[in-house]
């Protein structure tokens, strides 16, 4: 089958695809197509080179293109192309997890599978609350995410995030829902290098909704330890650990959405080993499998799911699963990608490379429009003043210009997310800084 390298699309061709999070019409006025990819670089339907400086979307931390997730792939389609896992089994989601909670920090040993982050999101919110029920505090039903915070798409994940765009149109899907304040904060903690030092207090804010609602009543808090999707927002120094201790004291849950900081995107394989501190469930997706094939996972710990096993007398203990929880495709892709970061150091290399990517993060400041300039390991963001009564608007030009220009970047509203693959040498990221300083100039 030739793959399709150029774009001869008809305009009619574009119409049945309801793009997720695009604005179709304009989208569809002036198509950006990507068709192919390899290593750093995606190729663009007219035939150039760009390069990928958002891994996709948070998720190809390999590089594009790996051989040897291809033939796992092609291998286990071939062999097993689908088995359930519901009163059923095949042995590669039991390998796959087994490798996983090798990777997990503290006592994280169990391993809930699902086919994206938004179904990893809300099975881990449905664990907290029948945990709490199943130990005899049904009561503890409220969620609490945080301003700005990004959890996926479902009731759940949509309900906890933080971003009223997500939100709007929805209503109140989800009762018994709270939110902590964001912490991004421009007068204290602009073009800070790493993390912000302002701001710890902020998760005081906890206590004070647990005095308002009673501790009984609260199941779980769900944080981005790195909040992505927003525009990239740091946790201030100290600001995780004081969650941990609340929740602590208080016995509600802490949830980390590892979505995006997962796999080695902050030098170590996960938020939860670069901050210190251990959450009792992690959510996962996009670097599971380097994007080949759709997949997440839920980590919990021990204690959490031995009260599960023994909650129930007898029979399935927990009514929840997704048809492919445990896909032998997914899980192949999964292996294979383990594989990859274990031979490579692909877990821990961003910390190698951290110091060049922050310096050629803040080489930006004092360009056009650039109010601050963020960073952590292997993520960066840009952020600029909004053209007045525009919100969005420059980032948006800034997006679609570096794209015509040789890069792929993120737009969050104003702010410009960088998170290339981890594979990146000093070269690209030259190349890439180098388009986004020339698009920058090139902003009115
Ligand atoms: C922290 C977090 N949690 C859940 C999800 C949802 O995952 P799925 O999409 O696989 O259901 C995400 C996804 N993050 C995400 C997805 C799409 C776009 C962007 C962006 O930065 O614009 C970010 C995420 O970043
Ligand atoms: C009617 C119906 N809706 C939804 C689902 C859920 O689909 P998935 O398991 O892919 O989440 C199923 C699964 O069998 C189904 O039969």
């Amino acid at each position: 089958m030739e793959l399709a390298t150029t774009t001869n699309l008809p305009s009619s061709d574009l119409d049945a695809f309801w793009m997720p999070f695009t604005a179709n019409r304009q989208f569809k006025a002036s198509p950006r197509l990507l068709v192919a990819a390899e290593g750093m670089y995606y190729t663009t339907s007219d035939g150039r080179q760009i390069i990928d400086g958002t891994a996709g979307l948070w998720c190809v931390n390999a590089g594009h293109g790996r051989r040897e997730i291809a033939d796992a792939v092609q291998k286990q389609v071939m062999q097993l192309d689908f088995a359930p896992t519901f009163q059923m089994g095949h042995p590669a989601p039991f390998e796959l997890a087994t490798r996983l909670v090798e990777l997990l920090p503290g006592d994280l040993n169990r391993v809930f599978f699902t086919n994206s982050g938004s179904e990893s999101v809300d099975t881990a919110l449905k664990i907290a609350i029948a945990y709490h029920r199943l130990k005899g505090q049904g009561a503890r039903q409220r969620l609490i995410g945080r301003e700005r915070g990004y959890h996926g798409v479902n009731f759940g994940g949509t309900a906890v995030g933080g971003t009223g765009a997500n939100r709007k149109l929805f209503g109140n899907i989800v009762t018994g829902i709270d939110h902590l304040s964001h912490t991004h904060n421009l007068e204290h903690n602009a073009f800070t290098r790493g993390q912000p030092k302002w701001g710890e207090h902020l998760a005081n804010e906890l206590d004070r909704l647990v005095t308002l609602h009673d501790a009984s009543t609260i199941a779980a808090v769900i944080v981005e330890p790195v909040a992505g999707s927003t525009g990239v927002l740091l946790p201030p120094v100290g600001y995780l650990q004081k969650l941990r201790q609340i929740c602590d004291k208080h016995g509600i849950l802490l949830i980390f959405d590892e979505v995006i900081t997962g796999f080695g995107r902050l030098g170590k394989p996960f938020a939860a080993d670069y901050f210190g501190v251990i959450p009792d469930i992690i959510t996962v997706a996009k670097g599971i499998t380097n994007a080949t094939v759709p997949m997440g996972a839920v980590f919990v710990r021990e204690e959490i799911y031995q009260t599960f096993v023994q909650g129930i007398e007898n029979g399935i203990e927990f009514f929840h699963g997704y048809t492919y929880s445990g896909h032998p495709v997914a899980c192949a892709a999964s292996l294979a990608t383990l594989d990859i970061y274990k031979k490579e150091g692909l877990l821990t290399r961003v910390s190698e490379i951290a110091d060049y990517w922050e310096n050629a993060v803040h080489s930006l400041r004092g360009l056009p429009h650039v109010i601050d300039l963020r960073n952590l390991g292997l993520v960066g963001a840009i952020e600029l003043e909004s053209i007045p009564g525009k919100p969005g608007a420059r980032g948006y030009e800034t997006f679609v210009k570096c794209y015509q220009q040789g890069a792929l970047v993120r737009a969050a509203g104003d702010n410009i997310a960088l998170s290339p693959p981890l594979i990146i040498e000093k070269q690209h990221i030259d190349e890439l800084f180098g388009v986004v300083t020339d698009v920058l100039k090139q902003l009115a």
